[in-house]
């Protein structure tokens, strides 16, 4: 890649500015090995929040809560955050986060438990957007809640990983990163585009 790109994407990564309780978020969900999602990433869920104008949101990895503050400032202010984590002590920061950042408690539902024993139990069609940022290797379950969850116009995103377009990498998640890739691409009900922001960030939505 020429210095410029780099350059370039570097300069995306930086372009909008978080706020200190995403700061706080972030740092904390690093202290608790929750690696939150990067400025360039948080920008984007904002801003497809803000551009499908989304009530209902789905989010699987809640972290330290860094993700969900960039959701909830862009969603209007009578949506709701559902926010799915099997660790309590993330969960507990999250919660902090959210009050610290003046959330109105009624506007996230904070989920314990693995999110393949709570995503069943969530209503078909319900959702405007669902965001995924949690155990790679599930992806592909995941991908199937997802499609049943989502509504028609509804969005998908899915946090990626740079390692999935190095060929030489061809460790267990990767593959399945490949092939959920190549399933939502492949699929008639997405329209899709991998967008080159952080690690890589799939975007699609159901027709
Ligand atoms: C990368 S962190 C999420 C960071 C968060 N989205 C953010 O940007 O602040 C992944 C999170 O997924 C959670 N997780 C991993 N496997 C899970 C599972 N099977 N069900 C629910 N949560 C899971 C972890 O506990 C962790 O908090």
């Amino acid at each position: 890649m020429s210095s410029q790109k780099v350059a370039a994407w570097s300069h995306a990564e930086e372009f909008v500015t978080p706020t200190e309780h995403v700061d706080e978020a972030t740092h904390r969900g690093e202290e608790l090995g929750a690696p939150a999602v990067g400025n360039g990433v948080g920008a984007v869920l904002q801003m497809l929040a803000a551009a499908t104008g989304a009530k209902a949101v789905m989010e699987i990895g809640t972290g330290a809560g860094a993700s969900g503050l960039w959701l909830l400032g862009g969603m209007p202010a009578d949506g709701i955050l559902t926010t799915i984590d099997l660790e309590t002590e993330h969960q507990r920061a999250a919660r902090d986060a959210f009050a610290a950042a003046g959330i109105a408690h009624q506007r996230t539902r904070v989920i314990a438990g693995r999110a393949l024993e709570v995503l069943p139990r969530m209503t078909d069609g319900a959702y405007d957007l669902v965001v995924v940022d949690a155990d790679k290797e599930e992806y592909p379950d995941y991908l199937a809640q997802a499609t049943r969850l989502l509504r028609r116009g509804g969005t998908l995103v899915m946090t990626w990983s740079d390692r999935e377009s190095d060929p030489a990498s061809r460790d267990a998640e990767t593959r399945t990163l490949r092939a959920v890739g190549r399933s939502i691409r492949d699929h008639d009900e997405f329209t899709v585009s991998l967008l080159p922001v952080g690690e890589g960030l799939l975007v699609a939505v159901k027709r």
